[in-house]
């Protein structure tokens, strides 16, 4: 059991807070305030306490240097509207600057440091680096759900010189996930969509073991479908994973897991909203047509069926190129459906949370998770390194 806010006094203590605030930016504007909303019970908590906040994330990939269009200054703004409240920004993490400003605070005060990616030391998680961010403070806690399956400076480096916890968010996150990968209601359901097969594997193998059913969509379910010998035209396809394709249907099977493929499929004839389309079986994709989405009415109908007996859902990558209209049919269909039934459905971040928020069946849902890449370390079975490097209780 990892320390939480609960097990530590806060009163007049500097607290270097890691959150995840890589929110996206339009013209230095955050454009969806879903992150920095899913850290307010720590910041507001940790303001109620008394203690001085020093806040630090990363944002975009600056690639260790600093990035005036990456700074922090505009997640400040806007923190500083949801909380109603003053909040101090530093245009740097360590050095001088920094120290005068956490010198300057009093307590229930909020200070923003500067993203934490313009140091190369942070993703190297150089000792030297996460020594003098340590420094600033007297506390550490982790409230970066998203950002911890990082092994860097600000989300494992820091540990090493603080006494840590694990913040309201993170616990959250790690209860929800949990709970769904150690206890589920059968039948237990999996759809795992996405670009790239590669980057499931593990995720795959492991839920194999758990799973009644997984429901494979998006461009990874094509080389599953090669697998199995169907003609896919100018399809994506990852040709070299397709005997890994073969062996895990083979272990599918061999466990009685169910994996379900599309049966029709939407084809375009150029990667492009303004292709033409057709919907067709999986297995009559002509040449020069490419699947962009697994939701042709039948497969719909499939997966609708499953989701509806289903007790437990996990889902995590678009069913197809939801970000284009013409493809976004079978995710926003596949949202409802999940909205619709009573199964306890946990989302997986990244776009499968943007999907359903198109869809806008949020609110039905039983956690969406604020982690895409932290998700899917958990849904392999994997210890998060963020995690693992809190204190335990003892
Ligand atoms: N059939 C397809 N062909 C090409 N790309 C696809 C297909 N289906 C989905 N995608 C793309 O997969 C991407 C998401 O993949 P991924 O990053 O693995 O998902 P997530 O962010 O949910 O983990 C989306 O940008 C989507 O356009
Ligand atoms: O947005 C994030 O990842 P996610 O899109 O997989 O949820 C996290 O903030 C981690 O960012 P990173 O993938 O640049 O390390």
């Amino acid at each position: 059991m990892k320390k939480t806010l609960k097990d530590m006094d806060f009163k007049g203590k500097k607290v270097l807070v890691r959150v995840d605030f890589n929110v996206p930016l339009k013209d230095r504007e955050v454009t969806d305030t879903t992150r920095i909303e899913a850290a307010l019970p720590t910041i507001e908590y940790l303001i109620k306490e008394g203690a001085k906040l020093l806040l630090i994330s990363h944002l975009g990939r600056p690639g260790g240097e600093a990035k005036d269009e990456l700074r922090m200054d505009p997640v400040a703004k806007k923190l500083a509207n949801l909380l109603n409240k003053e909040v101090k920004k530093v245009d740097d993490c360590i050095g001088e600057d920094v120290e005068k400003a956490v010198a300057d605070l009093k307590d229930g005060d909020v200070l923003v440091l500067e993203n934490s990616r313009f140091y190369p030391g942070e993703k190297k998680n150089d000792p030297e680096f996460a020594k003098q961010l340590a420094s600033l403070a007297d506390i550490y806690v982790n409230d970066a759900f998203g950002a911890a399956h990082r092994a860097h400076a600000t989300t494992v480096g820091v540990t090493e010189y603080l006494p840590s916890a694990a913040g309201f968010l993170m616990q959250r996150e790690l209860n929800a996930l949990g709970e769904v990968m150690e206890n589920p209601a059968s039948p237990f359901v999996a759809i795992m969509g996405g670009a790239k097969v590669s980057d499931k594997i593990d995720v795959i193998k492991n839920l194999i073991t758990k799973v009644d059913s997984l429901i494979v969509g998006g461009g990874i379910a094509n080389t599953f479908l090669l697998a199995k010998g169907y003609e896919l035209g100018d399809s994506l396809v990852e040709a070299d994973k397709v005997d890994l394709a073969k062996e895990l249907m083979a272990e599918a099977e061999a466990k009685g897991v169910k994996i379900v493929l599309p049966i029709d499929v939407v084809i375009a004839d150029d990667f492009s909203n303004e292709a033409n389309t057709k919907v067709v079986q999986a297995d009559q994709v002509p040449a020069g047509w490419q699947i962009l989405d697994c939701g042709g009415p039948e497969s719909l109908e499939q997966y609708k069926a499953i989701i509806k007996d289903a007790k437990t859902v996990i889902w995590n990558g678009p069913l197809g190129v939801f970000e284009m209209e013409k493809f976004a049919h079978g995710t926003i269909e596949l949202a409802k459906a999940l909205a619709e039934s009573d199964a306890h459905s946990v989302i997986g971040g990244g776009d499968s949370a943007a999907a359903i928020n198109k869809a806008g069946v949020a609110d039905q849902m039983s956690h969406i998770s604020t982690g895409g890449g932290a998700s899917l370390m958990f849904f392999e079975g994997k210890e998060l390194p963020g995690v693992a490097a809190l204190d335990d209780v003892e």
